[in-house]
């Protein structure tokens, strides 16, 4: 019998009594004197292992002769054994000692020369599980799925990215005390600051682009995602909560390879929001509202501009760019080469992909203090539709900066700066490269040209302009500084850009965004309506650009959980049942806009 038991003299003396011949020996592993077994008083010893236990007498004595049952019960047992077992594992370890030292664990698996027993002993390498083991990554989810499984009731939230406006989102959905967020990022630091701040949210270090079988298993247990990451990658997050048929929201334009998963979206029976920030986002929400109101009274709309950016409070503006970051830096630099179409007074102008919109710049002058200029963001004819306003005239959508922005970005597109392309050169296996060596890269001249034949060679390429070479040097691009190693040329000066134009401490940023609608009404007057949302970021607290998108955000993402949003398919902020609510919301998170009408016939 092997049994784990409680043994006392009276249970003892029955089965010795009944089954006599049978209890021949008790091994006792717990060894607990007095315990487990009670008439057990003292412990055996390696030299003297057994004893005899006479149960009709109620003896202990040390002869293995005579009646009574065989006890052994050694407290050091276990250290025993290793002399044994660590001499025969030596000995079959010893030969594969050698190969195991040489080997390079950064290495893929396949790499190696391994002998088939270490091969197969080899767990992990180059920070992938070997296909072995890789069943240990199926253990790791069953447990974090029974975990997340134990919050019951809750409302489990996937938050992917913890970037710039990341954070309203997290806190405002964590005011619910149902709510469960799991916050997911490549940038562990980000991550885990966010889920010590705020409660009930489990930080997760994950590159979603690499672990696509984590990410919907991931997914699969949420009931809404709320992807923050670049853009580029949605779509890859919208194929997971389809085949998961998981709600997701995204504060991001819907791309062509967002809008083609319309189909499955619906087949899915799930609800993908996207474009829900502030541009795109709010813009959509306060056109919708004031279009909705004109269609209510029997008017027309003419006309629709609106112009928004994302700023540096003008105090903070000091650098030749009169710009800092409040969003992602890549999608604002990427944004300068993208072409755009808009239409104005009935004809539709294109202006090409590589930098042409820093040549498209108009004076904005409705608030002159600040000092703003802009240029046309991407295809507003797109939104004819989807608005509804497809007799107007004019339909413009545009980026606003403070001006001299556009001149001195032009200098950068100009060089060749802009470019997402892959770029060896700048790789982590490439020997380190100065800014003024990259420069000369681009211009076509050797790397050992002096800094003024440089100058002469950068004026030949972007025109002869003293502020764009003074831009350039204020960013140390002629310089001997290191530039950071990375994908492309663009990735290399975002990290650079971003380093210099970050917001200091009792820093500040501001949005500005002003929509213009011409409204007809049916007595023939022209209502010219102006919607203004200016917001100031908090010093110590929240961005303006991320209390603007984080809770448009948040407030969509809530009304989904609650059955609020219930439309399945693509869904942008362009019907009252979504941009009623949030407008409103809004104003209780401390964003105001003011509307002003002016009439004329
Ligand atoms: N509609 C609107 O008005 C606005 C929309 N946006 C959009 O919202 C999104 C978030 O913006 P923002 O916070 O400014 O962007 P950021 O670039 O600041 O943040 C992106 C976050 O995602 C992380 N990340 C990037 N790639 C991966 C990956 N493969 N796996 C895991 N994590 C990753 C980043 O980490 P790491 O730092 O390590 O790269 C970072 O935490 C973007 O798509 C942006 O374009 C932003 C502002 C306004
Ligand atoms: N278009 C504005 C606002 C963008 C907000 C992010 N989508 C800017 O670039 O500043
Ligand atoms: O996330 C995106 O779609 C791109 C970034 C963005 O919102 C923008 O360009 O304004």
């Amino acid at each position: 019998m092997n049994c784990s038991f409680s043994y006392t003299h009276h249970i003892v003396l029955h089965v010795y009594q009944f089954y006599f011949s049978r209890l021949l020996a008790i091994g006792d592993i717990s060894a607990d004197t007095g315990g487990s077994i009670e008439f057990m008083t003292e412990c055996t010893t390696i030299d003297m292992p057994f004893c005899m236990y006479d149960a009709d007498q109620h003896i202990i004595h040390d002869s293995v002769e005579g009646n009574g049952i065989l006890m052994c019960s050694i407290d050091n047992l276990p250290a025993q054994l290793p002399i044994e077992a660590t001499e025969y594992f030596g000995d079959l370890l010893f030969p594969y000692i050698e190969e195991m030292l040489m080997s390079d664990a950064s290495k893929p698996l396949d790499q190696e020369n391994f002998s088939p027993v270490v091969r197969d002993a080899v767990i992990a390498s180059n920070g992938t599980l070997t296909p072995k083991y890789k069943y240990i990554q199926k253990l790791r989810e069953s447990r974090e799925y029974a975990q997340l499984m134990t919050v019951g009731s809750k409302k489990r939230i996937l938050v992917l990215g913890s970037g710039y406006v990341s954070e309203p989102v997290i806190s405002y959905l964590t005011r619910d005390p149902n709510v469960e967020i799991t916050a997911v990022s490549d940038n562990k630091d980000q991550v885990d600051h966010l889920a010590k701040k705020y409660s009930n949210t489990t930080p997760l270090e994950m590159d979603v682009s690499k672990s696509e079988e984590k990410l919907s298993s991931l997914v699969r247990k949420h009931q809404l995602v709320v992807s923050l990451l670049p853009y580029a990658v949605h779509p890859l997050v919208a194929k997971h909560c389809i085949k998961n048929k998981v709600n997701l929201l995204t504060t991001s334009y819907l791309t062509p390879s967002m809008r083609e998963l319309q189909q499955s979206t619906e087949a899915a029976g799930i609800t993908i929001v996207g474009e829900m920030g502030l541009d795109p986002g709010l813009d959509h929400m306060l056109a919708m509202e004031s279009f909705d109101k004109a269609k209510d009274v029997g008017a027309k709309v003419e006309s629709y501009i609106s112009f928004c950016g994302g700023l540096p409070a003008p105090e903070c503006s000091d650098n030749p760019l009169r710009y800092k970051f409040s969003w992602s830096p890549l999608g604002v630099l990427l944004n300068t080469i993208q072409p755009a179409t808009y239409l104005k007074n009935g004809e539709v102008v294109n202006i090409a992909a590589g930098g042409s919109l820093l040549e498209s710049v108009t004076d904005m002058d409705w608030f002159p203090g600040l000092n703003l200029e802009g240029f046309p963001n991407r295809d507003s004819t797109k939104y004819a539709e989807p608005y509804g306003i497809q007799s107007a005239h004019t339909l413009i959508r545009g980026t606003l900066r403070y001006k001299g922005f556009s001149k001195a970005m032009s200098g950068f597109v100009k060089l060749g700066l802009i470019n997402a392309d892959p770029c060896p050169l700048l790789a982590m296996d490439s020997p380190p490269i100065t800014w003024k060596e990259l420069l000369c890269h681009l211009l076509k001249i050797p790397d050992t040209t002096s800094v003024d034949h440089v100058k002469e060679a950068v004026y030949n390429k972007v025109g002869r302009n003293d502020s764009n070479m003074e831009t350039f040097q204020w960013f140390g691009l002629l310089s001997d500084e290191p530039v950071p190693v990375a994908d492309s040329i663009v990735g290399a000066l975002t990290k650079h850009l971003e380093m210099m134009l970050s917001f200091g401490p009792g820093e500040r940023d501001m949005i500005v965004m002003r929509n213009d609608v011409g409204i007809r009404h049916p007595s023939g007057h022209l209502e010219s309506k102006n919607i203004s949302l200016v917001v100031y970021g908090e010093v110590n607290g929240y961005s303006a650009m991320a209390k603007t998108v984080g809770y448009p955000a948040a407030i969509a993402s809530k009304m989904i959980l609650d059955g609020e949003i219930e439309t399945k398919g693509l869904v942008i902020p362009s019907t009252k049942n979504i941009y009623g609510p949030i407008l409103e919301r809004i104003t209780e998170e401390g964003i105001f806009y003011n509307t002003k009408s002016t009439f004329s016939l």
